[in-house]
């Protein structure tokens, strides 16, 4: 699934400028970026519940159809199921809407809510579940299908730890299927461990996007000094910026290899302990490409 230069404004605000994206098959990955950086407009565009400004979303390489989007599974922002019917007769209904006889709906959603724990929940209305319980329904309704794609919308918010693992679990079952899964995201640490790849939008644009080590790989390398005597030195050598030295310890980077040669050639001299290369976490990677 592939978004190419796709825009959308909203009067003279541009929410969504230019975006550009891969969702590969049997990939996970994670949209991430701040409150109104423009996800949900993002995926409403590529489901075709939104008018797109310009650009398009391919599908297998060909601009996508209808009849293309009736075999992903969405979850809405919005989520959108209804509070007073009972749970098994909307998921029931669901199915149908998407293709499948009222039987099978049923005993898909019989097996997926018994997979969520909620067997002894299927005669009761929805709005008589807590939230994180109605969340789990709102997935089951995406997943009823089969579908070929997944565009989710925050699925995980408000799951306990054990929800968002069963979840997962799903997840890669449909993975393992070759299905792509785009879902956004403020939890960095959830998108961290959970995912293949992953885009950072802020307002409207993609500031970075690719797997957790190309996006790694892009960002400028920091390491770890320690020595015996005070680092104090490693201010005057050049090519060397500092980013937080206290004592015998210092965080830094370098310009070259000529300013690493210097660096270890004096650190030999006052006692080098080490030298380590720190690998950024997700978290410092959007800080820093949305700072
Ligand atoms: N129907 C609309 N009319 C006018 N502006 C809109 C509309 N929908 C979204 N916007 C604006 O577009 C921008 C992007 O909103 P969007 O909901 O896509 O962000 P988001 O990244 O999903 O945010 P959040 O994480 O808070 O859900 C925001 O500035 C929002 O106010």
């Amino acid at each position: 699934m592939e978004v190419r230069d796709l825009t959308r404004t909203f009067g003279d605000k541009t929410a969504v400028d230019q975006v550009s994206f891969t969702v590969e098959p049997g990939r996970m990955t994670g949209f991430i970026g701040a409150n109104g950086a423009g996800k949900t407009t993002t995926m409403r565009m590529m489901m075709g519940v939104l008018r797109i400004t310009a650009g398009e979303v391919l599908w297998n390489g060909e601009p996508i159809k209808d009849a293309d989007r009736a075999a992903f599974g969405y979850m809405p922002e919005e989520r959108g199921l209804y509070p007073k019917q009972t749970i098994l007769d909307q998921l029931g209904y669901l199915g149908q809407l998407r293709g499948m006889n009222r039987a099978d709906a049923l005993a898909e959603a019989n097996r997926l809510l018994e997979r969520f724990a909620l067997g002894d929940r299927t005669k009761d209305k929805l709005e008589t579940l807590s939230l994180g319980n109605q969340q789990r329904v709102q997935i089951a309704a995406a997943l009823l299908h089969q579908p070929n794609a997944l565009i989710l919308d925050e699925p995980f918010s408000g799951l306990d730890p054990v929800a968002v693992d069963s979840m997962v679990d799903l997840l890669r079952e449909h993975m393992d299927r070759g299905v792509p899964v785009l879902f956004s995201s403020h939890q960095l640490d959830l998108v961290n461990r959970l995912c293949d790849s992953m885009v950072i939008l802020d307002h409207g644009k993609v500031l970075a996007a690719g797997t957790a080590d190309e996006l790694r790989a892009s960002r400028p390398k920091r390491h770890r000094l320690r020595c015996s005597q005070d680092v104090g030195w490693v201010r005057a050598v050049p090519g060397v910026t500092v980013e937080d030295l206290e004592g015998t310890e210092a965080t830094l980077s370098l310009d070259d290899d000529e300013a690493r040669q210097g660096l270890l050639q004096r650190a030999v001299d006052h006692g080098l302990l080490e030298f380590t290369d720190l690998a950024p976490t997700l978290s410092e990677i959007y800080r820093e490409v949305t700072r």
